[in-house]
């Protein structure tokens, strides 16, 4: 107390003795605040003109673009007021009503959308386009973020890393488990042989998950036996809140999302899964997955168990400790055993990717098959052509590789029904720059959306492009035809990796299903309606009827 008291004492004798005493202490904090605010001012001033340009610019390039006329603040948000299942509906109707490229705004958001080969060719190619939108972001609470919703550095190089573990040498390890999950399909829909109408999907889902366990995670499938309808649904489910969140502007925020009945779904689904989960005998799980190796369910908490196991047996196999009993190629193995070399991924990036490519590709899979069966139920010619090509190349043996390039016309419907059907109806990106297009410049910062949907049913590239025929991909009639035009897998930058994958996946599951059982629906492809989500499926199910070949 005493030396503070002589402190002030001292400052007050220094003020009265020294007058600039509290001047030069008033000029240095002047100096320092006058700095730093003018500093800051600047930074404002010339973000806020760089933003004014860029919008100017924005607004500028837009006007020149058709598109439906606009309402104060909320753009065309209106138009997308609707039924997520009819969005795909409102983007065609936007597409058929101008000539691509055209604009709508979601709020302040400008999107453009095309659908013209020649303009996708520029776009897939373009590292300015190469980022995916950020409402793709809104997939991370469920599968965490991967290749298909990262962007930057950190994707390419994980891409870099993924594809060439999906080679060959790799893919024909996996057509085993192709082969026996197929078999084990085709004769639970024998089982349904007289029994009436149903829907095929659920019996697609499960294969393609049992195989995709088998080959991802390097774990024996068996979801076909004991079914998961619960985790199916949500499953599909997930897709319709992350798309119904991407369409409606005013979901985009967290805390508006989490007080809305969408917000309240997803943490229902969640809730599912969790106790699903929970609901599970850990102890029983553990000792199913040692000593008889058959763990049957998935989702976030069965991916990070999955990772933990796997790694476990590399250090094993790495210390001597065990002798690995066959080459270690599932993907997940060779994501561990890339990263111990690499270091390229940590914990959460390794679960991530491989819970993102897990979804990817089952999800996928299981939805274009269903497709394909039906398609074949409504198509009895087709179906008899198929049937004979598979007695001609495969008999009644299991599938091998060789087969596999021969079964052509298998190969013809799988396109056909790719074409119909395109898993990804639309595909966003954002500009991270200019871009220039034939007809017009893309702003910096605009949402880019392409429909390959429109693009396969358009007059101008297909004749008939409403009826099924796997013929038109035939190479003498595809003479001429803009590689662009037919874009199932994406392509480019960010194209599918899994297209191998899945080529090979299809062409099993469709040998073994239609060797065994005829499919006859009364649904027919003028009816059939569609809804997108994140990918097309059909808003009526998949109704076929079987009988024993
Ligand atoms: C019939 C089956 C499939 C179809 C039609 C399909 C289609 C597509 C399409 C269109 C994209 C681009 C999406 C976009 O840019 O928004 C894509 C990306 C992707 N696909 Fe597939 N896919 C299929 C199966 C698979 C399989 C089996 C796997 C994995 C084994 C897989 C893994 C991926 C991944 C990881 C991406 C993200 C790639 C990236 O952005 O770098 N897909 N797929």
């Amino acid at each position: 107390m005493s030396s503070e008291s002589g402190t002030w004492k001292q400052s007050k004798f220094e003020a009265r003795e020294n007058p600039l005493f509290f001047w030069q202490y008033f000029d240095t904090t002047f100096f320092l605040v006058t700095t730093i605010t003018l500093m800051v001012s600047f930074w404002f001033f010339r973000t806020l003109k760089q933003w004014y340009r860029d919008r100017a610019r924005t607004l500028y390039l837009a006007a020149k673009l058709p598109g439906p006329p606009t309402l104060p603040l909320i753009g065309n948000a209106h138009l997308f007021a609707c039924n997520p299942e009819e969005t795909l509906d409102k983007i065609k109707q936007i597409v058929q009503s101008v000539d691509t490229p055209g604009r709508f705004w979601l709020g302040p958001k400008l999107f453009i959308v095309l659908a013209e080969p020649r303009d996708y060719e520029v776009i897939l190619g373009c590292h300015k386009a190469s980022y995916k939108d950020k409402m793709y972001e809104f997939i991370e609470p469920f599968v965490g973020k991967g290749l298909v919703s990262g962007s930057g550095p950190v994707h390419r190089a994980h891409r870099k890393a993924i594809m060439p573990m999906l080679n060959s040498k790799a893919l024909n390890e996996y057509l085993e488990y192709f082969d026996t999950h197929s078999r084990i399909c085709s004769e639970l829909l024998e089982e349904k042989a007289g029994t009436g109408v149903f829907d095929i999907q659920p019996f697609m889902v499960h294969c393609t998950f049992d195989m995709i366990f088998d080959t991802i995670l390097g774990m024996p499938g068996s979801s076909q036996k004991e079914g998961h309808k619960e985790l199916v649904y949500w499953t599909e489910k997930m897709y319709e809140l992350v798309h119904t969140r991407m369409i409606k502007v005013w979901l985009h925020a967290d805390w508006i999302f989490s007080w809305t009945d969408h917000g309240k779904k997803q943490k229902e689904g969640q809730h599912v899964i969790h106790s699903f989960i929970e609901s599970v005998n850990f102890i029983h799980l553990m000792i199913t997955a040692y000593l008889s190796a058959s763990i049957v369910f998935l989702f976030p908490f069965e991916i990070p168990q999955a990772v933990a196991r796997k790694k476990k047996e590399h250090y094993a196999i790495e210390r001597g400790a065990i002798a690995p009993d066959r080459p270690r190629l599932m993907l997940l193995e060779q994501l561990i055993d890339h990263n111990a070399k690499t270091n390229l991924m940590n914990d959460t990036e390794l679960r991530d990717e491989t819970y993102t490519i897990f979804t990817a590709a089952q999800d996928t899979t299981g939805v274009i098959s269903s497709f394909a069966l039906l398609n074949l139920a409504m198509n009895q010619e087709i179906q008899d052509k198929v049937r004979e090509e598979i007695r001609n190349v495969v008999g009644n043996d299991s599938v091998t590789v060789e087969h596999l390039p021969e079964l052509k016309y298998t190969e013809l419907v799988i396109k056909e029904t790719l074409r119909l059907y395109p898993i990804a109806p639309l595909m966003v990106r954002e500009a991270t720059g200019d871009i220039d297009l034939e007809t017009c410049t893309l702003p910096k910062g605009c949402s880019i959306v392409m429909v390959p949907y429109e693009t396969h049913r358009s007059t101008k590239y297909w004749s008939d492009p409403e009826k099924f025929i796997p013929e038109r991909f035939l190479p003498e009639n595809s003479v001429g035809r803009h590689p662009y035009a037919y874009i199932p897998f994406s392509g480019g930058l960010r194209g599918c990796v899994g297209q191998k994958f899945a080529i090979m996946c299809l062409k099993t599951m469709l040998v073994h299903v239609i060797r065994k059982v005829r499919l006859t629906s009364t649904q027919n492809l003028e009816t059939l309606r569609l809804k997108a989500d994140i990918s097309v499926r059909s808003r009526d199910g998949y109704m076929v009827s079987v009988e024993r070949i």
